[in-house]
């Protein structure tokens, strides 16, 4: 079954991989960022002819950019199927450094923004009978993270628990939620993150001594937003390298 999916914060990273395997595997996408040149400039890569894209601005912190999303999709494409929110910022401040406004920040952007996105899209969603949810937590959240902040470990970890809440919550009405839990991905971010001469001390320590691939990551979140997935809800889905057995 073809598709409609949107993607928060898809201009580039994980979002723009997960995007990049949705739209391979024959959906139309929704592509959304902070900033909507960057939004367009991804979906220009994607889609050149822009048959089966649309690029929108949406600031995960604004529950209005969520409902204008919406309304700008159903005005496009008639329909939403599926919505991966992805869209998170992390910073990795030592914990006993880290200021209550750092911290609401981290969290208000990182957490309400899934909170927020589950609540708009998947109302829309059960009144149609029909949803695919998948919200990106982190390996960080379960394990309380170490390259990363403890508000940025806390934000995820409540991501986990809201993908639980939200599950139940939908269940009845045909709307799956489920998480992935990457560990370090190769991506900008980290590579950002990660000197060169740090990187062969990070796969030191992966069990399976290699990076996370994006796609596969979108591949994973193509089978979850599948009509067939009907079956797995409110779980997490792990992507770590074997990480999470440390
Ligand atoms: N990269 C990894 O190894 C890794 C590991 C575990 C989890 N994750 C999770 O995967 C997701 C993507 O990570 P990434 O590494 O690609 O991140 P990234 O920082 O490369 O990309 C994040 C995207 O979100 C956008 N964004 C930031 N603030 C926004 C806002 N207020 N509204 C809308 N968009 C906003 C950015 O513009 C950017 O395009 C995040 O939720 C992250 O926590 C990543
Ligand atoms: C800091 C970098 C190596 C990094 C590690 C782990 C993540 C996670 O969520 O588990 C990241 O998002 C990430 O950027």
């Amino acid at each position: 079954m073809s598709q409609i999916a949107l993607v928060t914060g898809a201009a580039q990273g994980l979002g723009f991989a997960i995007a990049g395997r949705l739209f391979a595997a024959g959906h139309s996408v929704v592509i959304t960022d902070l900033s909507l040149e960057r939004a367009r400039a991804a979906a220009d890569r994607l889609d050149p002819s822009g048959e089966r894209s649309l690029a929108l601005q949406l600031d995960v912190a604004s529950k209005a950019d969520f409902e204008a999303a919406l309304g700008a999709t159903l005005e496009r494409f008639g329909a939403l199927h599926a919505v991966v929110n992805n869209a998170a910022m992390t910073l990795t401040t030592p914990v006993m450094q880290i200021s209550p406004e750092e911290f609401d920040r981290v969290l208000s952007l990182n957490t309400r923004s899934v909170f927020v996105g589950c609540q708009v899209f998947g109302a829309h969603m059960a009144a149609a009978g029909y949803g695919r949810i998948v919200n990106l937590a982190s390996l960080a959240g379960q394990n309380g993270g170490t390259a990363t902040g403890a508000h940025y470990a806390a934000s995820k970890g409540a991501i986990v628990t809201l993908t639980k809440v939200f599950a139940k919550e939908l269940a009845a009405s045909g709307v799956t939620v489920n998480a992935i839990a990457p560990g370090p991905i190769e991506s900008p971010a980290v590579r950002a993150a990660i000197p060169p001469e740090r990187m062969d001390g990070l796969l030191a320590n992966i069990p399976v001594r290699r990076l996370g691939d994006a796609d596969f990551v979108g591949d994973l979140i193509v089978q979850l937003t599948r009509p067939e997935a009907y079956f797995t809800t409110g779980a997490t889905w792990d992507v770590n390298g074997g990480l999470y057995m440390r």
